[in-house]
C-alpha cells in the first residue's frame, strides 16, 4: 500500500487513478500551495525571461519524493508558455538519445530530466555544452572516418529534478543558474491542499477531517492526496459520502498511519534500531538489511522525514534514535548510559 504513495509519477496506478492524479495536479503558480520563497523567486525569473524573450535559466529542483518537483516543472513550462519534453536520467542511455531530444526543442522550450543524478556520465558530458552554449558536438562514423560536427540548438531551459542532490557531480550542479530545495509542508499548508483536492473530487470534507489527514501525511502532498482518496472510499462505503473526523480517523487507522503520522515502515525502522541495535548508532545499510528494504529507499524516502521530525539523528558513527522515538513507540529507553549522548 505504502509503496504506491511514494513511487514517482503515476507508478502503480490504474487509468482511473491516473486521471484523478492529473486532475489534482496544480497547473499554475497560483494553484501551487506552499514553497513560497521558491515560487516567488520563480515568478520573477519567469517574468524577466519572458520580457527579454529568453529561455529561463536552467533550474535544479531537489528534495524528497512527492513534494512537487515534477508539478513545478510543468508549471514553469506553462507559465513560460513553452512546451515541455519529459525524460529521465536512466532513460538517456547514449549521447544520441539526448541529441535526439535536444535537436527537437523549439526556442525557449523546457527539457525536464527527472532523476538527473542517474545520468550516464557520457551523456552528462554532452549536456554540459548543450546547457552552456546551446550547442552539441556529435561524432559521426568511427575509425578513420570519424569526425565530429557541431549542431546549434535552440535556446532552451533544462529543468533537472532529483531526490539525491548529493549524488550530482559538481560540474553539472554548477551549470544550473536556479537551484531550489523543496521542503516538507506543514500541516496548515497540507490542509489547504486536502481541501482543494476534495473540492476537485466533489467530496465534502470538514475542517477537522482535512487537518487530521494533513497532519498525518508526512509533510508530503502526494501522500495527503492519496490518503484523501482512500478516506473518500471509506466515506462512501462506511458513511454518507462526507469526510468527517471520525471517518478520517477510521480510514487512517485502517491504512496503518499512526497517531503521529508515521506509517508502518517508519515504525519498523525505529523499532529495528531500538530492538536490534540498542538504539544505534548503526549504519544505513545494516538498518536496510534488517528492515528488508533498500538502503537507497530508506535514505531517500524515510530517513529525511524521521530526521526532520526528530526521531532519528545522524552521527559520524551512524544513525541513532532519539528519546522522542522511545516515547513514540512506548518503549522504555535504556538506563545504562548507552544513550548518554541523548540527555
Ligand atoms: N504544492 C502543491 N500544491 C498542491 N498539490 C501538490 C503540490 N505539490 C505536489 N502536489 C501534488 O502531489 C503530487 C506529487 O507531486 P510531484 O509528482 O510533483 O512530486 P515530485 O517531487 O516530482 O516527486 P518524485 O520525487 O517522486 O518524482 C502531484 O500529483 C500533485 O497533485
Ligand atoms: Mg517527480
Amino acid at each position: 500500500m505504502r509503496e504506491d504513495y511514494l513511487k514517482g509519477d503515476d507508478a502503480g496506478y490504474s487509468d482511473a487513478e491516473k486521471d484523478i492524479e492529473r486532475a489534482l495536479r496544480p497547473l499554475s503558480f497560483g494553484d501551487f500551495t506552499g514553497q513560497d520563497q521558491i515560487v516567488e523567486n520563480l515568478k520573477i525569473f519567469v517574468l524577466a525571461a519572458k520580457k527579454r524573450n529568453e529561455p529561463l535559466d536552467h533550474v535544479l529542483l531537489h528534495g524528497p519524493p512527492g513534494l512537487g518537483k515534477t508539478t513545478l516543472s510543468n508549471i514553469i513550462a506553462n507559465e513560460m508558455e513553452a512546451e515541455i519534453k519529459i525524460t529521465s536520467g536512466p532513460v538517456l542511455e547514449k549521447p544520441s538519445d539526448l541529441a535526439g531530444l535536444l535537436t527537437n526543442l523549439e526556442e525557449n522550450d523546457v527539457l525536464f530530466i527527472d532523476e538527473i543524478h542517474r545520468l550516464n556520465p557520457v551523456v552528462e558530458e554532452y549536456l554540459y555544452s548543450a546547457m552552456e552554449d546551446f550547442r552539441i558536438d556529435i561524432m559521426l562514423d568511427s575509425g578513420p572516418n570519424a569526425r565530429t560536427i557541431q549542431i546549434d540548438l535552440n535556446p532552451f531551459t533544462l529543468i533537472g529534478a532529483t531526490t539525491r542532490s548529493g549524488l550530482l557531480t559538481a560540474p553539472l550542479r554548477a551549470r544550473f543558474g536556479i537551484n531550489a530545495r523543496l521542503q516538507y509542508y506543514d500541516s496548515a499548508l497540507l490542509s489547504k491542499i486536502v481541501k482543494r483536492s476534495s473540492a476537485i473530487l466533489n467530496t465534502p470534507i470538514n475542517e477537522d477531517a482535512a487537518f487530521e489527514i494533513a497532519r498525518r501525511s508526512r509533510g508530503t502532498p502526494r501522500i495527503c492526496n492519496n490518503l484523501l482518496r482512500r478516506t473518500r472510499d471509506f466515506a462512501e462505503i462506511k458513511g454518507d459520502g462526507q469526510i468527517t473526523l471520525d471517518i478520517s480517523k477510521m480510514a487512517l487507522g485502517a491504512l496503518n498511519v499512526d497517531q503521529g503520522g508515521l506509517d508502518e515502515m517508519d515504525n519498523r525502522i525505529l523499532t529495528t534500531i531500538i530492538e536490534k541495535f540498542k538504539g544505534g548508532p548503526v549504519g544505513i545499510s545494516t538498518i536496510a538489511t534488517a528492515c528488508g528494504d533498500e538502503a537507497e529507499t530508506i535514505e531517500e524516502v524515510y530517513e529525511p522525514f524521521l530526521i526532520q521530525e526528530g526521531f532519528i539523528k545522524r552521527t559520524s558513527r551512524g544513525r541513532e534514535v532519539t528519546m522522542k522515538a522511545y516515547e513514540h513507540l512506548g518503549i522504555a529507553p535504556p538506563s545504562d548510559g548507552n544513550q548518554g549522548s541523548l540527555f
